[in-house]
């Protein structure tokens, strides 16, 4: 039983990410009794710094370390580690960026022999002489900078969860000259390099090592709102933190090493929910003695086109392998040929389906002839779908769950219940939420926000990939769809997240919440959007190896097989299962690419457990592939998540 619950501790501490003030909700009581957090978290970090410099065959001895040390507690940490790492015989200087520092943690770097250089002419740090000139605090800076970028490690404690925005003053200074900053546009672009297991190091130097998090990060939505330095590690203390998770924050976390303090999770609500193999192993319905083809459900699929009639094949054969009994094809006569030559197994036409499969390989209206076909029978289909606020909805929430891809996401209605998936990327969303703010269904908040500029101009796909969470969020709480956006890191969000309902983002904005589909929605307690506190769903399983044309035809097709497999009858569908069965259609299409590439490369990979034994490496960087591969391969990730 205690083991049990052991094990299900771990798979949370591993797989759920909290905001920054349920994390001090957490941190409080084991304050209160006295345990020497920042010790322990100092401790951690020194052992993770060691370790990153042997890693690259540096002595300790022979090591320059530069600590770039804020105000907070944060810095305290980072004051305490550097102290342990001069006590180890490196050599440490601790660049102050603000005007204090933590005075026991200064006192005991100051005790091993840590050297300081202080850049705020108005810094009261015990022991120091400030009020220098402004030309001597410029020089200063400059000063700082050549001695970090010649170090070998760079340790990152200028802010962690206390920071307010984007880092602004000397720690924005630092962090726009020693890592990346944002462009005119507002668009912070992280390094170019090669994905590779573990977020390997690629062997440059200074290594950076963040504290908690890496400074200037969007602790709680995963955005870069302003300059950071990229670590190659992050190490990160109680619990993880959003940024460890969502695009496109995590990425510049590097590798994650995570320190447990023995937190109780079990009332806490995570804001994001990494999908492993136990969550997607409950969207896997196994076959019954008793089953027939019906039974196993049978996916609909309006696929491909004259134009794109590949798409039809990936989508079928994807849906095929996804654990189906059956599947129903219907399109244009080349795409059919070709999905019966693919897939002999594949009913042509009409009939009884569990879920739709909609759009892949579709032409949108801009490039569509005006009696296309595909778009007139997916058109027909999605009116099914479309909920009023002042009409009997009972036939829309009868429907079978649909997944909506590429061509027919424009065909969208306003408003839908959250059994309609809709499967964008960054492109897509960017179109779909110009769509839904042209028709004031939600506001256009973005990053142009916290620049202070109100953006007047369309989104872009840039914007969206700057602001997964937001953009995904606004389509879903917009349209009642559950939202699935697909990136190296896919998020799955249903109208009922609990960021959907949330107060601020790290910019400080007010969220918009203006859902009209929500209140569609809670008249009909046949969709269930109630529970308010639903997580983001994030799958990093897949290599990169994954990004290639047709994979999101396959992925479409696969969440629909998925759908049509847990297929409920009468009851009703849970926006809740529909999101992780979606979410966890992800997951197996990214194993289903990391065994056909050979890849061990993840977009995310679960944190090493501080002190637990050796953590695995992996090595295996794996080839290219196609996205037929992954449509083959999907039988055999459906059998490694259901050993
Ligand atoms: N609560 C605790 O006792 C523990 C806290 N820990 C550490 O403490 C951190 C939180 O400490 P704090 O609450 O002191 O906060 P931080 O140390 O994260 O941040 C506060 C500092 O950042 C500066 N700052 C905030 N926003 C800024 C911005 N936009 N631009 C420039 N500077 C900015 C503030 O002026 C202040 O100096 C955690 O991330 C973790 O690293 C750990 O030691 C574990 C225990
Ligand atoms: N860098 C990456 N790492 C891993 N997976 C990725 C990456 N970029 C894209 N993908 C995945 O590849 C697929 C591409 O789908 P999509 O963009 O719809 O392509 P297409 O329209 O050609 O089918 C998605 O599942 C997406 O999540």
């Amino acid at each position: 039983m205690e083991a049990m619950q052991d094990l299900n501790r771990r798979r949370t501490l591993l797989h759920a990410a909290y905001d920054s003030s349920t994390v001090r909700a957490m941190e409080r009581p084991l304050l209160d009794r006295g345990v020497p957090l920042m010790r322990m978290a100092a401790g951690a970090a020194a052992h993770v710094a060691a370790q990153m410099l042997d890693d690259e065959n540096i002595d300790i001895e022979d090591a320059a370390i530069v600590l770039l040390v804020g105000g907070g507690d944060n810095g305290g940490d980072g004051l305490y580690a550097a102290a342990a790492l001069a006590d180890e015989g490196a050599q440490v200087t601790a660049i102050a960026v603000g005007t204090s520092v933590h005075e026991a943690g200064f006192a005991a770097f100051v005790r091993a022999g840590g050297r300081t250089l202080v850049l705020d002419p108005a810094a009261d740090i015990p022991g120091i002489v400030a009020g220098f000139s402004a030309g001597e605090a410029a020089e200063r800076v400059r000063t700082a900078i050549d001695i970090a970028e010649q170090a070998d490690l760079i340790i990152d404690a200028m802010t962690g969860i206390g920071l307010r925005g984007p880092l602004r003053g000397l720690p924005g200074t630092m962090a726009a000259l020693l890592g990346v900053k944002p462009d005119e546009n507002g668009h912070v672009p992280l390094p170019d390099r090669p994905a590779l297991p573990n977020r390997e190091n690629d062997g440059h130097l200074p290594l950076v090592l963040a504290i908690d998090t890496p400074s200037g990060i969007g602790v709680n939505d995963g955005t870069l709102p302003g300059p950071v330095i990229p670590a190659d590690v992050t190490v990160m203390f109680g619990a993880m933190k959003p940024c460890a998770m969502l695009p496109p924050a995590t990425f510049a976390c590097g590798r994650l090493v995570l320190v447990d303090f023995s937190f109780d999770l079990s009332d806490q609500v995570p804001v994001a929910v990494a999908v492993d193999d136990a969550l997607a192993e409950q969207a896997i319905r196994l076959p019954r003695v008793t089953d027939s083809k019906y039974s196993r459900g049978v996916v609909g699929l309006v696929t491909g086109s004259t134009r794109y009639p590949g798409a039809a094949v990936l989508s079928c054969e994807a849906a095929a392998r996804a654990n189906t009994g059956m599947i129903r094809y219907l399109g244009p006569e080349r795409a059919q040929n070709m999905v019966l030559a693919a897939i002999p197994e594949a009913v042509i036409g009409k009939g009884h389906v569990q879920s739709w499969t909609i759009g892949c390989g579709a032409p949108d209206a801009h490039n569509a002839e005006p009696d296309d076909i595909q778009r007139a029978t997916a058109a027909a289909l999605l009116e099914h779908y479309a909920l009023s606020a002042d009409a009997d909805n009972t036939q829309a929430l009868a429907m079978p769950p649909i997944v909506v891809d590429a061509g027919a996401l424009d065909m969208l209605p306003k408003h839908v219940p959250a059994h309609v998936v809709i499967t964008p990327h960054a492109g897509e969303l960017a179109e779909l939420a110009n769509r839904l703010a042209d028709d004031g269904q939600a506001q256009r908040s973005s990053r142009a926000s916290h620049a202070g500029a109100r953006r007047s101009e369309p989104i872009a796909a840039q914007n969206v990939m700057d602001e997964p969470l937001h953009y995904a969020r606004f389509a879903a709480d917009s349209t009642g769809a559950t939202v699935l956006l697909k990136g190296a890191v896919t998020m799955v969000v249903s109208p009922a997240c609990k960021y959907g309902q949330s107060e601020t983002n790290d910019a400080g904005s007010p969220i918009d919440v203006s859902s009209p589909t929500r209140a569609v929605a809670h008249t009909n307690a046949n969709v269930d959007t109630s529970a308010g506190t639903q997580p983001v769903l994030v799958c990093g399983s897949a290599p990169a190896w994954l990004a290639t044309a047709g994979a999101g035809d396959v992925l479409a097709g696969l969440i629909g097989g998925l759908l049509a497999g847990n297929a409920v009858g009468d009851n009703g569908w849970k926006a809740e299962d529909i999101a992780r069965i979606a979410a966890s259609g992800a997951y197996v299409h990214g194993m289903a690419a990391a065994i056909a590439s050979e890849s061990e490369q993840h977009g995310w990979q679960e944190p090493d457990l501080f002190g637990q034994a050796q953590p695995q490496r992996f090595t295996a960087i794996g080839h290219p592939i196609i996205a037929s591969d992954v449509a083959r391969a999907i039988g055999d990730a459906l059998a490694d998540i259901i050993a």
